[in-house]
């Protein structure tokens, strides 16, 4: 098991520049970071390669995230939305798989946040998210990429809320390259157990995001860690644990999350790093790794 976390902790913005936070997050002793996907396809090649070549020299691998704006909905009733969400996650792969990424995840099924003041149409976006990742999943496998799913809690999406859902969906989707995504912070919205979630996505179970209730940092709240470490080890999960943290107000990424107070404590920058790197000791005893 790989420990990581989403480099979005320290910014305010998804087009916040990632490059900087390679050699950061090897500092703090981890193994994994997470870069936003969203503003990927602005990076030039050059700087995609030598930041390519730092996670190589600091032994740390990349992972992406992305919430899909609602213009690039591969589930909207729009035909060309959806084209423009197909021709989009192309060139986001292609830059991407530049970066040796061979994980993706987030709503990657629909778009995110969801804007609910338009009526919902789970079963119709539900159809539309299955054909739509289909439709991108061999172009992944041929850069050897893995499309992770995220199941979110009901205010942030509707097609899919629990692990029962996301490997229903993943089924049908019926790809070897498209797996299910949890993340322990929906989870303890919409789950009966958190162990019980991990055992439904059993093999199936393609990446993890960890944080608290509030999203502050894993061991500062109450989620039940010794729980979700059981159940990760029970299904023998070989992948990445990726801490996301929210934990700072302000910007795109603290009207998203919707962070309306300062979870930080006042905390300056080597303090949250402290966090970090406290709360990747705490992960690693209790989850393995
Ligand atoms: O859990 C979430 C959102 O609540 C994230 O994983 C999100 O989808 C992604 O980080 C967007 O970049
Ligand atoms: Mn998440």
């Amino acid at each position: 098991m790989k420990h990581g976390i989403y480099y979005s902790y320290w910014e305010h913005e998804w087009s916040a520049k990632f490059g900087p936070y390679v050699e950061k997050v090897a500092k703090l002793g981890f193994d994994v970071i997470e870069v936003a996907a969203h503003h990927i396809n602005e990076y030039s090649d050059a700087e995609l390669a030598e930041i390519r070549h730092t996670a190589t020299d600091n032994n740390i691998v990349l992972t992406a995230g992305i919430g899909p704006s609602k213009s690039k909905n591969l589930s909207s009733p729009d035909i060309a939305v959806r084209q423009a969400g197909k021709a989009f996650f192309e060139q986001t792969l292609t830059n991407v798989a530049k970066l040796d990424i061979k994980t993706i995840g987030g709503a990657l099924h629909s778009y995110w946040p969801v804007d609910y003041s338009e009526p919902v149409d789970k079963k119709g976006d539900r159809a539309r998210g299955v054909e739509g990742i289909h439709g991108i999943a061999d172009f992944a496998a041929n850069l050897g990429i893995n499309l992770c799913i995220e199941v979110l809690n009901r205010f942030e999406n509707h097609v899919l809320n629990t692990a029962a859902e996301g490997v229903a969906f993943v089924r049908d989707v019926g790809k070897p390259n498209v797996k299910v995504m949890l993340d322990t912070f929906h989870m303890n919205i919409e789950e009966d157990s958190f162990g019980e979630a991990i055992r439904i996505a059993g093999p199936l179970l393609g990446h993890f995001h960890t944080g608290e209730s509030n999203r502050r940092v894993p061991g500062k709240g109450r989620i039940p860690w010794h729980e979700v470490g059981l159940a990760l080890r029970e299904i023998n999960y070989t992948g990445a644990v990726v801490m996301e943290p929210f934990v700072k107000t302000g910007g795109t990424i603290g009207s998203d999350i919707r962070v309306w107070r300062d979870l930080t404590d006042g905390a300056d920058e080597t303090k949250m790093d402290e966090d970090a790197r406290n709360s990747l000791a705490f992960s690693r005893f209790v989850l393995g790794g």
